[in-house]
């Protein structure tokens, strides 16, 4: 029989939305994973989550991506599901100052509960509502990146459906680079490393064949490779318990065909 390779494994990464409540996180995973955009949005409580499957650098990923509730009163349904994170995004609206300064204060609570090292972990610092007149200036930006010790940046547009897919597609490669320096600092110490299986994913990231429990489609785009990342935590997915009490996954309704070029 032709073309019996297995199909390849799927590495499923737990991707956290965080950032003050109306900058856009909610519009960003849903247009993220079923190329949507709702004007009227209501706000999240607690916490939302799709899955998304998506191929970079040639290799099959599963993104459970959790949207969390910006507004402060809901820190308390948030925040336990923190931990298990692979990757966060720190999300900011560019026509609001005052929300790239609450970033300090969203990566401080997450390095709270995620029980992560900040200094191997991917962060990614997402500008929102890249359409509208920017309140803040680039080299802002870049400084408080610099200051926070965060390799990436990127302007998005959910309404406008700009960057989105590379913001995430940026971010798989800072967590994959990530991982190869954990990789060569495993090999430093003299370690086994086993060449089959991406270094501490051993037994919980590997997903599944074919991808992330069809809610997103499938995002046929292939990146090259030039960067890369990894978290120092091991993959959670929530239970059913804690689904029904905070965790709502939200359906994806029928997903279009993305219409993102990169
Ligand atoms: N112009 C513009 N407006 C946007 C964009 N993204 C979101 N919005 C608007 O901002 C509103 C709030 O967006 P949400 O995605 O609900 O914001 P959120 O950050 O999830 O808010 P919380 O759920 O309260 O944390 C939306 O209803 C849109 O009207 C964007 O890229 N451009």
């Amino acid at each position: 029989m032709e073309n019996m390779r297995p199909p390849q494994k799927s590495v499923l990464l737990k991707v956290v939305i965080l950032g003050d409540g109306g900058v856009g996180k909610s519009c960003l995973m849903n247009r993220f994973v079923s190329n949507r955009y709702d004007e009227n949005n209501f706000h999240t409580i607690g916490v939302e989550f799709m899955n998304k499957d998506i191929v970079v650098d040639g290799e099959k990923y599963t993104l459970q991506i959790w949207d969390t509730a910006g507004q402060e009163r809901f820190w308390a349904l948030r925040t336990p599901f923190y931990r298990g994170s692979d990757i966060c995004l720190l999300c900011y609206a560019l026509n609001d100052r005052e929300s790239l300064r609450h970033l300090k204060r969203w990566r401080d609570e997450f390095l709270q509960f995620a029980d992560v090292k900040p200094e191997k972990f991917p962060f990614i610092v997402v500008g929102n509502k890249n359409d509208l007149r920017h309140e803040i200036n680039p080299a802002e930006v870049q400084q408080w990146c610099t200051d926070q010790n965060i390799a990436i940046h990127i302007d998005t547009s959910s309404k406008a459906a700009t960057n989105v897919t590379d913001a995430f597609v940026l971010a798989v490669q800072r967590w994959k680079h990530l991982e190869r320096v954990a990789e060569a600092e495993l090999r430093q110490d003299g370690e086994t490393i086993d060449l089959t299986r991406p270094v501490r994913l051993l037994q919980k990231r590997v997903c599944c064949t074919g991808g992330g429990g069809g809610d997103g489609g499938t995002n046929g785009a292939d990146y090259d490779d030039n960067d890369a990342h990894f978290a120092d935590s091991a993959m959670r997915a929530p239970t059913f318990k804690t689904r029904q009490l905070f965790g709502q996954q939200r359906k994806a309704t029928k997903a279009p065909k993305t219409n993102y070029q990169l």
